[in-house]
């Protein structure tokens, strides 16, 4: 069990050694290696079936990888207990699956479930972080609606929501930006790079290539055919490289000093 905040805040939150990724006969990606450490954004990209997911997800600790090691806050997860990794890393999955009914106050509380005590009871400390939570994403007065009454974009924030109040170190992200129009879009990657900047680690898998070029310190380009370039965001961020691996030519621009990549 995984339980030395010491030696944990010490090490990069997340390393890869010689990864390499396999779905069925395929191989996704060659092998490759990462460190990211507190205060640091990673972006994921590539086109669809390239990857991404899997490679969050091994990175997740939710599938093993096919070879290499994974290693969280400086321990492989076999060494983790469930709870303490839970308390480390949260995972926003790509899409939030709703079964039942729930308050939206309800379901962002379930993001302090790894924090709870003995009983499990929620207390008012877990509430008042679960509604903090929801006015950073723009759902004040959201609290008792029902979950299966709201939007893709409003959904897709209470996720966000929950995922806050479970306050990991190191915040792992498919696709957060699902549903997003352009003005939460931007909130949501501003607020993760705060989090980046006070210390916490994100993971994310984006499709936009500009909002990663303003939001990313590395970026991760799986080309879709096992091919991966991973580096500062600068190295990577190529206009041959993108072409490449989404099959599309692109070209860059500077603009008022921010990158950014148009489609020809
Ligand atoms: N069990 C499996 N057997 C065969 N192929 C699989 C299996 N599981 C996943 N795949 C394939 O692995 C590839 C990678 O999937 P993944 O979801 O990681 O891609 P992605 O880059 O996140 O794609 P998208 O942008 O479309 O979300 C896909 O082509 C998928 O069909």
């Amino acid at each position: 069990m995984k339980t030395s905040g010491a030696s944990a805040s010490a090490s990069p939150l997340l390393e890869a050694d010689r990864l390499a990724l396999q779905a069925g006969e395929r191989w996704l990606c060659c092998e490759f290696s990462l460190k990211l450490a507190m205060g640091e954004c990673l972006v994921l990209l590539g086109p669809n079936g390239a990857g991404k997911t899997t490679l969050l997800h091994t990175l997740a600790g939710l599938r093993a990888p096919s070879v290499g090691t994974v290693r969280l806050g400086g321990a492989p997860y076999s060494e983790w207990s469930t709870l303490d990794a839970a308390r480390f890393r949260g995972v926003l999955p790509q899409q939030q699956p709703d079964h039942f009914a729930a308050s939206v106050l309800e379901s962002v509380l379930i993001g302090r479930h790894p924090h709870l005590g003995r009983w499990g009871w929620e207390g008012t400390d877990d509430e008042r972080i679960a509604r903090a939570a929801l006015a950073d994403v723009g759902l004040t007065g959201f609290e008792q609606r029902d979950i299966l009454t709201l939007s893709g974009g409003e959904r897709q924030r209470v996720a966000v929501a929950a995922l806050l109040a479970q306050a990991p170190t190191l915040f792992l992200l498919d696709e957060p930006l699902n549903h997003l129009d352009l003005r939460y879009q931007i909130a949501v990657l501003s607020l993760f790079r705060q989090l980046a900047d006070q210390g916490r680690g994100v993971v994310m898998v984006l499709h936009d290539i500009n909002l990663a070029a303003r939001f990313a310190d590395h970026i991760i380009l799986l080309d879709g055919q096992g091919g991966v370039i991973a580096g500062d965001r600068d190295t990577v961020l190529q206009a041959d490289c993108l072409s490449h691996a989404f099959g599309h030519p692109l070209r860059r621009f500077e603009l008022d000093g921010r990158i950014t990549f148009v489609p020809d």
